[in-house]
């Protein structure tokens, strides 16, 4: 391996740049050049390309987004258009690629490798935390902080003035946001996507507690609920108990703002690893997290397994901590 791309590709996540900087620094270290593909999958097809060097990742280590750019490209998931990409990978003189993204950027990555034999190696990048085969994914950790801030100052004003706040934070199939937020945030209850029969139970419980003299109640809510997010849940919640509530929906500002410790330690580690495996020669790899370590895991049962099951034990207890 002499030359290695690297992209960033689906939604943004905190934590990416501090991966991009550990995957530089550490292939100079191994004497491999760097280059980094632009806005995901749309400009490794186009090759449009930065060189990377150690200095251009100065800097960027305590920065949110990615300063590669990102893309959903629809035009990846043609055949065609990946093999022109394989194609401008050889013109570019690119003989690997890593990829930081979430489940389907790993789907688009591996195709590149079947069919074009391209070698790939994958970073689980995405604030949703629905990749398989890692405890945690670069941005999780900041996402979860940043709904948590929100949620303690909605405490002051919930309790001030009684009313109950529906929080809406993000994960279209996945609940790991709200329920990992609900545990930390002391909410009053959780609405996920995964759980079928919850609604029912955050009633009676919050019933309860008000009969306890509890004044402020904060849900939290997954965007991707079958019920239709917050605002399909509030309105349910909200007449069954006859109280006055109010939607908070967090939306982006979840996917911002400086990395946590975890997310820089956990996207340093990776960015390292993703390097030595390829130049080592081992390619459809992830880095991912298994008990609390960094750890390669095959990018194709990955893929395969589909999204990690819900936490069932967070889920019961989010619902029995609240009194
Ligand atoms: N099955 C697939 N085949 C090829 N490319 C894919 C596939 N799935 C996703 N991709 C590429 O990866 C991009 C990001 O995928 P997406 O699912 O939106 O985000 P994430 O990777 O964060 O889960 C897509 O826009 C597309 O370019
Ligand atoms: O910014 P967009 O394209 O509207 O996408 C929003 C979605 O992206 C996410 O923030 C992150 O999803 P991915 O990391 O899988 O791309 C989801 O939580 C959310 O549903
Ligand atoms: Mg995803």
């Amino acid at each position: 391996m002499k030359r290695l791309g690297i992209l960033t590709s689906g939604g943004d996540a905190p934590g990416m740049n501090a991966a991009i900087r550990a995957a530089v620094r550490t292939a100079t270290r191994l004497g491999v050049q760097m280059v980094g593909y632009l806005d995901g999958y749309c400009g490794l097809v186009r090759g449009a390309f930065v060189e990377l060097d150690d200095r251009a990742v100065g800097n960027i280590i305590q920065r949110g987004g990615t300063i590669l750019g990102t893309s959903r490209c629809p035009e990846f998931f043609d055949p065609e258009v990946r093999a022109q990409a394989a194609n401008q990978m050889k013109l570019d003189g690119v003989d690997g690629l890593i990829v930081i993204g979430g489940d389907g950027s790993f789907r688009g990555a591996l195709a590149l490798q079947d069919e074009c034999g391209v070698a790939v190696a994958g970073l689980p990048g995405t604030i949703d935390n629905d990749v398989w085969g890692t405890e945690e994914s670069i941005g999780f950790d900041t996402a979860v902080n940043t709904a948590l801030l929100a949620i303690d100052q909605l405490r002051d004003t919930g309790e001030s003035t009684g009313m109950m706040f529906f929080v809406e934070v993000m994960g279209r199939t996945s609940g790991a946001i709200a329920l990992h937020t609900a545990v930390a945030g002391g909410a009053a209850g959780v609405v996920v996507p995964e759980a079928h029969a919850e609604i029912g139970l955050v009633i009676e419980r919050i019933r309860e507690t008000m009969a306890k003299g509890k004044r402020s109640h904060i849900i939290v809510v997954a965007e991707g609920d079958e019920a239709g997010g917050a605002f399909g849940v509030a309105p349910i919640i909200g007449k069954a108990l006859d109280r006055p509530y109010r939607v908070v929906v967090l939306g982006h500002t979840q996917r911002g703002g400086r990395p946590t410790m975890r997310d820089r330690l956990v996207a340093s580690e990776g960015g390292a690893m993703a390097v030595e495996a390829l130049v080592a020669g081992r390619t459809g790899v992830m880095i991912g997290r298994q008990g609390g370590r960094s750890v390669e895991v095959n990018l194709r049962d990955v893929v395969n397994n589909g999204h990690p099951p819900v936490n069932a034990g967070l889920l019961r207890l989010a619902q029995q901590l609240s009194g």
